[in-house]
């Protein structure tokens, strides 16, 4: 099943066009990395995805239907790349507040929670106010909260930019192991290309508001004669692509 359906997807804001044609799917299960040097466009594809930003023009499907509805809203997580969190509350207090919002107060709500404590794995810091926290604590509070509710689809903008290597990894960790274990796909975005080799299992490399390629990273590496992901990143983006 196809979770993700971009084609042909153009985003202008005012008459700067950040997105030209983007093109792309991630299948059920996947673990999929966009990827692209900065201002490549794939924070601005996430929100739209997410139904924060209407495309100018394009086929855009999230689980069969345009974003926004309420049905892939609530079968849909997404965590920025800058997602805050608040100070006075503790990150149990938080999960609680997420999974109420999704499930209200329910069974289904505690069980998230649960999983979500599980997820986040800070023992009993759980239960300190978040102002306490590291950043790599925060974000994996803010990781849990995205998959503990089982969505059908998890987009994590950068999800370990600014944590050290053990607290990346953990990250890493968390999102290869709860994706499958829930069930849950993923599409998701980093600058270290090192990690997306180890995480995704397909990439799509974006510039300047366009695809440049799309594959499997074993395949991409195959294809351009080089030694990793990094390697191909760089002969694609600075050769312009296919
Ligand atoms: N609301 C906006 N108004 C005007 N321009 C915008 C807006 N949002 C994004 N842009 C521009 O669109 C382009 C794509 O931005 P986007 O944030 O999607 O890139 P990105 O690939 O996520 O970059 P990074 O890796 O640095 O996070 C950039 O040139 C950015 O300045």
């Amino acid at each position: 099943m196809t979770v993700v359906l971009v084609k042909d997807l153009v985003k202008d804001f005012g008459g700067f066009r950040a997105l030209n044609g983007v093109s792309f799917a991630v299948d059920e299960g996947e673990v999929f990395g966009l990827i692209g040097p900065n201002g490549a466009g794939k924070t601005t594809t996430f929100r739209i995805l997410a139904g924060l930003l209407y495309p100018t023009r394009g086929e855009v499907l999230v689980l069969g239907e345009k974003p926004g509805s309420l049905r892939v809203k609530k079968q849909t997580s997404y965590l920025p790349e800058d997602a805050g969190t608040y100070r006075n509350i503790t990150g149990y207090e938080f999960l609680r507040m997420v999974a109420e919002l999704y499930f209200g107060k329910t069974r289904e709500a505690e069980e998230a929670v649960e999983v979500g404590v599980e997820i986040a794995g800070l023992g009993e810091k759980i239960h300190e106010k978040m102002k306490s926290y590291s950043k790599g604590m925060k974000r994996r509070v803010q990781v849990a909260r995205a998959l503990m509710v089982r969505p059908k689809l998890a987009i994590l903008d950068e999800p370990t930019a600014g944590l050290d290597v053990v607290q990346a990894k953990e990250i890493r960790d968390i999102v290869r192991e709860y994706a499958r274990s829930l069930g849950v796909t993923v599409l998701m975005s980093s600058h270290n290309m090192l990690e997306v080799e180890d995480v995704c299992t397909r990439v799509a490399l974006i510039d300047r508001g366009r695809v440049l390629e799309e594959g499997h990273v074993r395949d991409l590496v195959e294809k351009y004669g080089a030694h990793n992901l990094e390697e191909v990143f760089f002969k694609v983006v600075k050769g312009g692509g296919r």
